[in-house]
């Protein structure tokens, strides 16, 4: 079997570098120059500087012959993905791809899954989630992570195939709940550095913690998942992990707004647009989803913070 990971961010390096150390694996990087850096550095600097790519991690900005591999990773950015899957579908028809972001995109309201399906109907399609930040993983720490795939047979293949000394993968066939864990729990990072920025403390951040995982579970079993899945890496493992942690670019962008500080554009901050996404996709199916519209109107800058806490504190009192 062979791997190959199509996007050379933190994750997809991170990713590439625990896989290589089971067998060959040639990552994608769209950029020739940063391939070529990489491939003669054995470092990722731009992206995970620090890491070690080992000798069986080919670098390659060749699609053609990254895509020869049997099972695909695409590690890009949720807003990205169908860009890149539907540019490249001839490629990636007759592979099995393994989506690994985490968000819903924009527009459309669809997960990478949904994506994946639109774009490539005839391909079997998964999505790799669950708490891991690609630091970690990089230098072998161990991580447990969520293998969603509709097709049971090949989802414990590819649990087979994917896991790793350091990657622990349990699957799952509930893609909606895995794709909808991993992307709500990037929104309510965004809540939770937002008031731990602001200095509104730790109690506050476990409350929002879990009326955040409430909301979850309230758009997951609408949208047809399963409640356990939510419980599970997917939802709960990667909620806990996200809004406790300084490593999350989800969590730093809150703190930015909680300490209304500038914040680098250019970072990718998944929980954004998602929170946009499902603020809609809520609306038009009448969710309760108060944190997720308040992450909207802080990302909008139509509320301060002191405002948001006020507007949550003074809903309706009701049984939990
Ligand atoms: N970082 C982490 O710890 C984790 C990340 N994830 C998820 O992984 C996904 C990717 O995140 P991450 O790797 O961290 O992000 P990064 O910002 O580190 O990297 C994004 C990668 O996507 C590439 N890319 C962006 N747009 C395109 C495009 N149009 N065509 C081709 N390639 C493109 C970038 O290329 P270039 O370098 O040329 O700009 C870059 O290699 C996200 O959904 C994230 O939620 C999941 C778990 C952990
Ligand atoms: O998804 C992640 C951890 O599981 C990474 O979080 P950020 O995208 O917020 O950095």
């Amino acid at each position: 079997m062979s791997v190959a990971v199509l996007g050379s961010g933190a994750f997809g390096t991170a990713l590439a570098i625990s896989l290589a150390n089971e067998g060959p694996v040639t990552m994608w990087a769209r950029d020739a120059d940063h391939a070529r850096e990489m491939q003669n550095s054995r470092e990722n600097s731009r992206r995970l500087p620090g890491a070690v790519l080992p000798d069986a991690l080919t670098v390659t900005a060749e699609l053609d012959r990254a895509t020869q591999a049997d099972v695909v990773l695409l590690a890009v950015p949720m807003q990205k993905l169908r860009q890149v899957v539907s540019e490249n579908a001839d490629l990636l028809r007759e592979r099995t791809i393994v989506a690994c972001c985490k968000g819903i995109e924009l527009n459309s309201g669809l997960g990478p899954i949904a994506v994946l399906r639109e774009c490539l109907p005839q391909t079997t399609s998964a999505l790799l989630t669950g708490p891991s930040f690609a630091a970690d993983i990089a230098i072998g720490l161990p991580t447990a992570l969520t293998l969603a795939c509709q097709d049971e047979a090949q989802g414990k293949v590819l649990q087979q195939q994917l896991t790793t000394s350091n990657l622990r993968l349990y699957r799952t066939t509930d893609t909606i709940g895995a794709e909808l864990g991993g992307a709500l729990k990037n929104v309510m990072a965004i809540a939770c550095g937002a008031v731990i920025g602001a200095g509104l403390g730790d109690s506050a951040r476990a409350a929002l913690m879990t009326r955040g995982y409430a909301e979850m579970q309230r758009m997951a079993i609408a949208s047809g998942a399963r409640a356990e899945t939510m419980a599970g890496l997917s939802g709960f493992g990667d909620l806990t992990l996200t809004c406790s942690s300084e490593l999350s670019r989800n969590y730093r962008l809150g703190l930015s707004i909680g300490r209304a500080e500038p914040f680098d554009p250019s970072v990718t901050v998944e929980g954004a647009a998602t929170a946009r996404a499902v603020h809609e996709e809520a609306q038009s199916r009448k969710l309760d989803m108060p944190i997720t519209a308040i992450v909207v109107a802080l990302l909008d800058q139509r509320l301060t913070i002191a405002d948001a806490a006020a507007q949550l504190l003074s809903r309706p009192l009701k049984e939990e």
